[in-house]
């Protein structure tokens, strides 16, 4: 199926009803989860499970500066691919030649981005009122006119010289408000997200995801709501039906904590730290909290609920969402309230906790650390059972595809004090080195799997986990960015391998599909480097160890004619 013309009367006009009608316009990809589902799923078949071995690369685009790699999701509209590199340069490319259109580089406060740590990546833009929008590591937001990549608004909502962190995930158009996350898990904010006027670049509110109301501050012992960390890092979704956005929380600042059982009472951050590791569902228009559920309370290990991946699941009259936890687990919510209907593991080493009761969602047997070093490893690791990039979901299937990893580490936890001033310094709480999990070695795994029970179709085996996210077509077929650089095509049905290609460096970033004229692509940003990344080469060696993490390119592809 292919239907470019369907918008031929306004072409360039993108609202949330052209973004809720995402799945009768497959050619587009409109947001960085693909549409308000979250499925990461094209409708387009033109490339399928018997043709796919005649892909072959229609052209390639080079940002260059791609410092920690490329990690974003493109999206298109009408034909036109828009995307953003490192230190948040953003290009607006003709998709079926890649010709350049525009491209836009910010100036942004160098000396605060070389001090940073988790920088200067960026993880995509935003559609929507004739405009592109981008975040950046210094904290503003900017909207950029869509036809001529000119500055229109650039709003500054962070004070990232004082707080060090800034955004580096994509934005969501909700109506006529741009919402954005901060990060902050790992310093000393308090993690807020913000709603911006979408027009005039004025801030309509903001809502901190630590102690953002006063039932929350209660849950912080001494003060330490002041020093929280929270972030929102990475972009959650919409649902029109009850004008509601999911989006994720990060962890509470430090990580990791010395209290052990003694948490509520005694330690950095005693009580549950609401709300972090939390999901949480505001209504766009105010920004004011409707309900939420704290997927970990008190979480002791950096096991953010910030994945931003949030599947919209309609199932025997029931309409759920689905969302993965960085600690291995998969939650399942009502989404009329937020109510919790499952819990099932993705991850098959999880020893953080014993278990999370499916039905209510409570933590059963949790491993609270204590000063210095840990008896045995922490499962999983800090790098988490998922990361950060998303799964795919096949309509067509029923099948949800997502990556897991499988390692663990040893930790050491240390006492710290949040050093705010001049300047937010990172708050970790512990020293640690990633180890194979009790199973085996360390590796990662795709899985095809129900998403509400997750009952497990086929798994697919990696000797080094992806880092990137998957995509899944009406074309029968599921693709996943390796992080050797190999981009592989799977039959969505069986899990069996049906086409590979190299792209010469580590994927850690999106990966979309989307029609040209009456054409069919594949597009995939190339370049390693993220976070995560750094601990490959002292676990896997080469090619890990010499992969260049300042290079990237955006990799297109097509049938052969
Ligand atoms: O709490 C935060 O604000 C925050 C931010 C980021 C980031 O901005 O990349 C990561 C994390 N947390 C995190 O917990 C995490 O596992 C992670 C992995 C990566 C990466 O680039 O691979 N970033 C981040
Ligand atoms: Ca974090």
């Amino acid at each position: 199926m292919l239907a470019p013309s369907a918008w031929a009367i306004a072409p360039s006009e993108i609202n949330s009803a052209r973004i809720e009608a995402a799945e009768q316009n497959p050619g587009d990809w409109l947001t960085y989860h693909g549409g308000y589902k979250s499925y990461h799923y094209s409708g387009l078949d033109q490339i399928n499970a018997s043709n796919v071995k005649n892909l072959e690369v229609a052209w390639i685009h080079m940002p260059g500066r791609s410092t920690r790699g490329l990690q974003s999701m493109p999206l298109v509209a009408d034909g036109v691919l828009y995307y953003s590199g490192s230190y948040s340069r953003v290009y607006a490319l003709d998709g079926a030649t890649g010709k350049m259109i525009w491209s836009h580089f910010p100036v942004l406060d160098e000396e605060l981005v070389a001090m940073q740590t988790h920088s200067p990546y960026n993880r995509g833009v935003a559609l929507g009122d004739g405009k592109v929008f981008v975040g950046t590591v210094d904290g503003h937001l900017i909207a950029l006119d869509m036809k001529t990549g000119k500055e229109v608004w650039n709003t500054h909502l962070v004070d990232s010289k004082k707080l060090t962190v800034g955004f580096t995930g994509a934005p969501l158009v909700v109506k006529d408000t741009v919402i954005i996350g901060s990060q902050g898990g790992e310093w000393t904010s308090r993690g807020p997200l913000f709603g911006v006027d979408i027009k005039t670049g004025k801030k309509k509110w903001e809502f901190f995801t630590v102690a953002g109301t006063e039932e929350a501050k209660a849950t912080w012992g001494s003060d330490s709501w002041r020093t929280g960390g929270g972030g929102a890092w990475m972009p959650g979704t919409y649902d029109p039906e009850t004008n509601t956005v999911w989006w994720g929380t990060a962890n509470p600042a430090p990580l990791y904590d010395w209290s052990g059982a003694d948490w509520k009472n005694s330690g950095p951050r005693p009580g549950t730290n609401l709300y972090t590791t939390s999901v949480i569902a505001l209504d766009p228009d105010t920004g004011k909290l409707k309900f939420y559920h704290q997927e970990l309370p008190h979480d002791a290990w950096d096991f953010d609920s910030a994945v931003g991946e949030f599947v919209m699941i309609d199932r025997d009259g029931r309409k759920l969402v689905v969302h993965p936890n960085k600690g291995g687990f998969v939650f399942v919510y009502d989404r009329a309230d937020g109510k919790v209907q499952n819990v099932w593991r993705i991850a098959k080493n999880i020893n953080f906790v014993k278990d999370i009761d499916p039905k209510t969602g409570e933590l059963i047997g949790r491993r609270d650390l204590t000063l210095g070093k840990a008896s045995e490893p922490l499962c999983p690791a800090i790098a988490g059972g998922v990361s950060w990039n998303s799964g795919a979901y096949s309509p067509k299937t029923g099948l949800w595809y997502k990556l897991a990893q499988e390692w663990c580490m040893d930790v050491d936890v240390i006492k710290t004090t949040p050093i705010t001033e001049p300047m937010a310094q990172l708050n970790i709480g512990a020293n640690f080195k990633l180890v194979p999990p009790p199973d085996g070695a360390a590796r990662g795994h795709l899985d095809a799997r129900d998403p509400v029970t997750g009952a497990k179709k086929w798994e697919v085996n990696f000797d080094e986990p992806p880092l990137a996210s998957v995509l899944a077509t009406a074309g029968n077929l599921v693709f996943v960015p390796d992080s050797r650089g190999v981009l592989r095509a799977y039959n969505a049905e069986t899990g069996q391998e049906l086409w590979s290609h190299f792209n010469g460096v580590g994927h850690n970033g999106g990966i979309i599909s989307y029609s040209a004229g009456d054409k069919q692509y594949i597009a995939v940003p190339a370049g390693w480097g993220g976070m995560v990344a750094d601990e490959f080469p002292a676990l896997f060696g080469e090619p890990f160890t010499s992969m260049p993490k300042d290079a990237g390119a955006l990799v297109v592809f097509t049938l052969k004619q």
